[in-house]
């Protein structure tokens, strides 16, 4: 249990470089060791998630050296994976699971994939569906984890997504990518592009639709190692835009934070609120990044739906925070995925802003959230349901109340953000 820090009097200040992205890490480490020669890594995100993509390509036959801040992985081919000699243990990871899915599924040896309970809950039949229509024979647990891959060979598809998910859309790139023929898969609404972007860099061939609804696969490319230097977490970034926003007096910097369009909503979302961010030293290294500065603003109310969900998925449980917080009601729908995360992260927020006195209502996919600036918390001690990206808008929340708060399940932040509380008391 945690004793959250409270409001500060004299507000945030200071420089964060927050950790490299989450989902950018994982796929460095995924197309570096289906590469052939050497990916260097720089920035790497050294969470739980990515260590379990890391130890996952371990056990499956290639070589990666981890030093302090960078990742050398040696490539083996697409065809030079080797069958692991017991089951995969996935962790919490969805993204490692689902993507890993995809890559296995055409390989010519049989895999398991296990992980932990939160994770075990999650559905998996999204991936293995349109895996099987390739010819995958994959085998799951009613629709979850365990899950056993029995590689075979796999046709070209052509696929209406069902569900606006980037983790699907990659799990059927990955297997396209060795099947017998270019295949082509629709969006329901355009999803973090960093798979195709990055399999580009690796001297893939995929071709996005100027509407990014439509995404072409050609099969069989020939990657190479590159090096690459992996920007800021905008999801990461998130909370500490959020705390210097909310907490009066505040300035604070957030250094290269990836700004992908695809993953900026919050950015969009927060503006139209009267947020006070700028964007510094603009630039791209195979992503957009910049430096933000965020100071204390006066906020007002928004309605955030589904076109907008995909491109700020993760940061919705700090956004409705920072809805919490503004001047009227604001509403969020369409967000139904938020259900099936490492926790139901709708029924969560709902329960533990009850307790900090928050007007907060629940919807089957979303909230309405009645902003104020005087919450009058009804219990002071805290949950993060297991939940990294829950615990942590619990430590924002924490200081913006003059009563002490504590938090269970706080070690779960190590899944996206170890140092995170560090960071934290360093703006204090
Ligand atoms: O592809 C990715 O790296 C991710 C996609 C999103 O999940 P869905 O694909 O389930 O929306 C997101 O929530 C997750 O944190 C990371
Ligand atoms: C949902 C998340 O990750 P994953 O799906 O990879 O477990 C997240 O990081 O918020």
């Amino acid at each position: 249990m945690k004793k959250l820090m409270p409001a500060p009097q004299t507000g945030l200040h200071g420089t964060v470089t927050v950790p490299g992205d989450k989902s950018i890490s994982h796929r460095a480490v995924m197309l570096g060791s289906i590469s052939t020669g050497t990916t260097v890594i720089n920035h790497f995100l050294f969470s739980e998630d990515c260590l379990s993509t890391v130890k996952a390509f371990q056990n499956l036959g290639v070589e990666i050296d981890l030093t302090e801040d960078q990742v050398v992985v040696h490539g083996v081919g697409f065809k030079g994976l080797k069958k692991p000699q017991n089951y995969l243990q996935m962790g919490n990871s969805g993204t490692t699971t689902r993507l890993i899915m995809g890559l296995l599924s055409g390989q010519d040896f049989t895999t398991q994939l296990i992980g932990d309970d939160s994770l075990s809950r999650r559905p998996m039949k999204r991936v293995s569906e349109p895996l099987s229509l390739m010819g995958a024979n994959i085998q799951t647990t009613s629709g979850h984890l365990p899950v056993s891959i029995m590689g075979q060979d796999l046709h070209a598809i052509k696929y209406q997504m069902t569900v606006a998910s980037a983790q699907v859309k990659s799990a059927i790139i990955l297997a396209a990518s060795q099947a017998d023929g270019p295949s082509e898969i629709k969006e329901l609404l355009p999803t973090r592009n960093h798979t195709e972007t990055m399999l580009n860099a690796f001297g893939g061939q995929i071709k996005t639709s100027d509407d990014q609804l439509t995404i072409q696969v050609t099969p069989k490319p020939k990657l190479s190692g590159i090096t690459l230097t992996v920007p800021g977490d905008i999801s990461s970034a998130a909370f500490f835009i959020a705390a210097a926003l909310l907490v009066p007096n505040s300035e604070v910097r957030l250094q290269k934070v990836g700004i992908n369009d695809t993953r900026s909503g919050i950015l969009k979302v927060l503006q139209r609120m009267g947020a006070q961010i700028a964007l510094d030293h603009q630039n791209y290294e195979g992503e957009p990044f910049a430096d933000m500065v965020i100071k204390t603003s006066e906020l007002s109310a928004t309605d955030i739906q589904r076109d907008e969900i995909p491109s700020l998925v993760d940061e919705l449980p700090i956004i409705a925070l920072v809805c919490a917080r503004a001047k009227g009601i604001s509403t969020i729908s369409g967000a139904q995925e938020l259900r099936v995360k490492e926790t139901d992260r709708i029924a969560a927020i709902v329960q533990e802003f009850q307790k900090l006195g928050i007007q907060i209502v629940e919807r089957p996919d979303g909230f309405t959230i009645t902003g104020s600036n005087n919450w009058q918390p009804v219990e002071t001690h805290l949950d993060s349901h297991g939940d990294h990206r829950i615990g942590m808008t619990l430590a924002v929340a924490g200081l913006l109340t003059n009563q002490s708060l504590t938090l269970s399940g706080e070690e779960s932040v190590s899944i996206s953000y170890p140092n995170f509380f560090d960071d934290l008391a360093s703006l204090l």
